[in-house]
């Protein structure tokens, strides 16, 4: 009986990455779907106890040449690319003993995961170009009206539930599925054009590729009359935000995403028990403390206000009495690496929170690859190296003042002068104990910042320690330093008029650290 564009009665399945396809290759055999498979494919799906039917017996043809030639063979590509409603076609099949394959479940070598290990050889990651793979995933996908193309676990279950309520799948799912497997071959074939070409290897190269594939498009922007969507990286090394599962809550927002993003990368600089607290893409709280809970209730109270429906970062699991607390607020986001049973009891109570989990972000050391910054601007792409400083140790820095700070004091510049990286410029910082008091972002002069800083204070600025992402560039930030009861400042220094600025900061008995180093952040 001739068969229809609908009916699924075979499908290959042939992946790299074997993780769950025992389960999808169960459910579609139980479903009366027949299931052809590679060497390496078959053999883990026998082993899981579906039957399978080798290429090799449909080809007749062993695989050889260690795997380079499995599926490139006309049964197979015949296969895949006959049209259904085609006499032509279907007779021409029929001459050659050809049967229709009607899904086609790929995952490709991992190209990327190879070149991204700095020991790769050119002889191993080119023996991690996926030939076959890609041919049989273009293949099915221009062949979209006939044949179901699957490249992205993500979609497993609502093909599978389709096959199972015998439910048509429609044209537009299957060329939704074609559009994607052709994305994700051009991402494929993109990173290999950049290993080959040396560009990978490259800061900066001619020509600049980055592959980002569309994770979802967004309700809107950053305001409900712009448009917007999230793109995920490509790029195994990057992550973060974009690598988090989401374990509870609604659809994240684009400002969710970018505060997220933000939050995060403050967190991440701090060893010990850490929470940030971002509004509108600066801090308005952040602590490290004993405990998660401790760190959690002074980050918050730095500023309570501006806190409400913040986005909190955390760079411990969440736990349930931290989560109690966090409850009894509006928060919009929190990301941490993990939440432990009795945080998500409590959390996922609030139907507004969106709880995301982000291990990975949390796993690299000292040797994480950097991952360039992008940022558009009318006509181009500004492209840079991501600001990974650190303050100089105290051995390697020096003191502008008379006055040199205690072992407290030093500590709680390292705090400010961390956060102050993280804060729009010109941010000035104002830290005691390793809390934030007072957080001054985003003005136009330094000393406007300073002004600020004491304005937002929740509590005394008496003895804190000011942190400045850059120079002073006249004595007014001081001045104005003084009438906060500032204690101390840590600064890059090198300003024209530094004498005066280190006389202003004597004249106050307060000390001056020196660090040499600007982070403004635009
Ligand atoms: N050479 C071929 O004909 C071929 N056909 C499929 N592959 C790839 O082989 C992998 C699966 O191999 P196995 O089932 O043997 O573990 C998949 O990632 C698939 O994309 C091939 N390998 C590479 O080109």
């Amino acid at each position: 009986m001739a068969q229809s564009s609908q009916e699924i009665r075979r499908a290959l399945i042939s992946v790299s990455d074997k993780t769950g396809i025992d389960g999808f290759a169960k459910r579609l055999s139980a479903a009366g779907v027949e299931i052809l498979s590679t060497g390496g494919t078959a053999a883990a799906l026998r082993t899981a106890g579906v039957t399978v039917t080798d290429v090799s017996s449909v080809t007749n043809f062993p695989e050889i040449l260690g795997g380079r030639v499995k599926t490139l063979h006309p049964k197979i590509h015949g296969g895949i690319l006959g049209k259904k409603k085609d006499p032509g076609h279907q007779a021409e099949m029929k001459t050659h003993g050809i049967t229709p394959i009607d899904l086609v479940c790929i995952n490709l070598y991992p190209f990327e995961k190879t070149v991204a290990k700095a020991q790769t050889t050119l002889d191993e990651a080119c023996e991690q170009i996926d030939i076959g793979g890609p041919a049989m995933v273009r293949a099915s996908a221009k062949n979209f009206q006939d044949v179901v193309i699957l490249v992205d676990p993500a979609d497993y279950e609502r093909i599978l539930s389709l096959i199972e309520s015998k439910s048509p799948i429609s044209r537009e799912l299957r060329q939704e599925l074609a559009a994607k497997a052709f994305r994700m071959t051009s991402a494929y074939d993109a990173a290999i054009t950049a290993y080959l070409s040396g560009e990978a290897k490259e800061d900066f190269p001619a020509i600049f590729r980055p592959a980002f594939t569309l994770a979802q498009t967004l309700r809107y922007g950053e305001n409900p009359h712009q448009k917007g969507a999230f793109y995920r990286s490509s790029d195994p090394a990057d992550r973060g935000v974009g690598t988090a599962v989401k374990r509870w809550g609604k659809e994240l927002s684009y400002n969710n995403v970018l505060d997220a993003h933000s939050a995060l990368a403050l967190v991440k600089e701090f060893s010990g028990p850490a929470t940030v607290i971002v509004k509108h893409n600066n801090p308005c709280g952040a602590a490290t403390g004993d405990s998660l809970l401790d760190t959690y209730c002074k980050a918050r109270d730095t500023d309570p206000v501006s806190s409400f429906g913040g986005v909190v970062a955390m760079n411990r699991p969440v736990d349930g009495e931290t989560a109690r607390e966090m409850a009894k607020i509006f928060l919009e986001v929190v990301i941490a690496p993990g939440f432990s049973p009795e945080a998500l009891e409590v959390l996922t109570k609030k139907k507004d929170i969106r709880l995301l989990e982000a291990p990975d972000a949390f796993a690299g050391g000292a040797g994480e690859k950097e991952i360039l910054e992008l940022r558009s601007v009318s006509g181009g792409l500004l492209v840079q190296t991501p600001d990974r400083i650190v303050m100089p140790t105290r051995d390697k820095i020096s003191l502008a003042t008379k006055r040199v700070p205690t072992d407290s004091e030093w500590e709680d510049a390292l705090f400010a002068f961390t956060v102050g990286k993280h804060v729009r410029s010109n941010s000035i910082i104002l830290v005691k104990d390793r809390v934030t008091v007072g957080i001054g972002a985003g003005q136009m002069s330094r000393v406007d910042s300073v002004r600020l800083s004491g304005m937002k204070a929740n509590r005394t600025t008496q003895g804190t320690v000011l942190a400045s992402d850059a120079f002073f560039p006249f004595r007014d930030g001081i001045d104005e330093a003084a009438k906060l009861g500032v204690a101390g400042i840590v600064q890059p220094g090198g300003s024209i008029r530094d004498k005066e600025v280190f006389e202003a900061a004597d004249e106050y008995g307060m000390f001056m650290i020196l660090t040499g180093v600007r982070h403004f952040k635009h």
